[in-house]
């Protein structure tokens, strides 16, 4: 079992003598990564904040290894802990080197006197993030994505044994979202880094953590695994969102379904209807999805956007009473859309509704 580095007790946090959040017990392990995830001011920068001591407990303890957060000193928690939070640095005639080295503060001495052993870690952290082309910028003068990767830099290149992330994605963009998430995986694998972080990319969150944290409406709700996180619909619970516009197995959201009659009857199945499903739903086109198989990959979207879909059971040919149900819709619908171009044994009978449209003159021109 791996080490616990950092852990909580009935931590309560808040502002001044407002409880936010209570009952919290945390454990961060090294070489795990620890992800809080919840709606928009439910209060997981503050548990960051009160974690890495820039706000106080509210009630209960926070322990780092051994001893209390509050027993620690200044010097040796900032060798053991980074800190990357949200909010503008203040920051005045600095290049973005003087802000990376910055992270090697705890180790230069009163003077400030970086070694050259500090210049190189600094160095190094620069090229990992990919900022070293940015080394002699004002940091005042580059664009967000680049001072959130510059303070990143700053952050790692301290070493620490924890690392504390918050929205450390919010800037980035998809490119450097994923080679951050690689990077962090790194830390986590080679360097046996604990690092704990608000997420709000939730896709990322399930595919990147050990453990998540979910915060609703004061209090701490529920503690898992992604895989126990990321099931039975308790995500769109926890954000308000319709179970459907939620995709638990890919984490992904689609647009909320609009519902009226059909007007379009749209042929799918193996992921060929995805685009015409988003496209319809752009343009607000209520329509019905068939046949799709359970255990189709285009299931989850087609069960978000349709306003119906004609579902078979898992591997089993398209049923004859399906084949019927669906010609009968189609009947009622003013265009078929066709999406798939190849038919096998499982959805012949998705080809017979391909004969019908055309029979029915109901068939969209490019659409074959
Ligand atoms: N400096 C502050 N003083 C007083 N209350 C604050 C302060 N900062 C945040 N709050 C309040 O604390 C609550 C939790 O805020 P917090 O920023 O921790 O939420 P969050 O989960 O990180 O939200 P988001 O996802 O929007 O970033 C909110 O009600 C917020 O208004």
């Amino acid at each position: 079992m791996a080490e616990i580095i950092l852990n909580t007790e009935k931590l309560s946090v808040g502002y001044g003598k407002r409880i936010i959040l209570s009952g919290i017990d945390i454990s961060a392990e090294r070489g795990k990564i620890l992800t809080l995830i919840g709606p928009n001011g439910a209060g997981k920068s503050t548990v960051l904040k009160t974690i890495c001591r820039q706000l106080e407990p509210l009630g209960g303890a926070v322990y780092i290894g051994k001893n209390r957060l509050d027993e620690l000193k200044v010097d040796t928690l900032a060798k053991s802990v980074s800190v990357l939070l949200t909010g503008r640095v203040k920051t005045e005639f600095m290049r973005c080197r003087d802000v990376v080295e910055m992270g090697r503060y705890p180790y230069t001495g009163k003077l400030g006197i970086l070694s050259s052993d500090d210049r190189k870690k600094a160095d190094e952290a620069m090229a990992i993030v990919g900022v070293a082309g940015l080394a002699d910028c004002d940091f005042d003068s580059i664009s967000d994505g680049q001072r959130q990767r510059v303070l990143l830099a700053g952050a790692i290149c301290r070493e620490p044994e924890i690392l504390i992330l918050d929205e450390p994605t919010t800037f980035l963009d998809i490119r450097y979202k994923l080679s951050l998430m690689t990077l962090l995986k790194r830390l986590v694998a080679e360097k046996n880094v604990a690092v704990i972080m608000s997420l709000h990319e939730l896709e990322l969150a399930q595919r990147v953590s050990d453990n998540i944290l979910c915060i609703r409406e004061n209090s701490p709700d529920r503690y898992g695994t992604p895989e126990e996180i990321f099931s039975g619909g308790y995500i769109s619970r926890l954000y308000g969102v319709s179970e459907s516009s939620f995709c638990e197995a890919y984490g992904s959201s689609e647009l909320e379904k609009l519902e009226g009659k059909p007007e379009v009857f749209v042929i799918g199945g193996g992921g060929s209807g995805i685009s015409v499903y988003r496209k319809l739903r752009r343009w607000g086109i209520p329509f019905t999805a068939g046949i799709i198989h359970e255990n189709d990959i285009e299931y989850p979207v087609a069960a978000a956007l349709a306003a119906d879909v004609i579902t078979e059971r898992a591997f089993e040919p398209v049923s004859e009473a399906n084949v019927r149900k669906a010609i009968e819709i189609m009947g009622s619908c003013r265009s078929v859309i066709c999406a798939i171009s190849h038919f096998g044994t499982m959805n012949d009978g998705c080809r017979r509704l391909l004969e019908e449209a055309k029979k029915l003159c109901i068939l969209e021109k490019g659409e074959t």
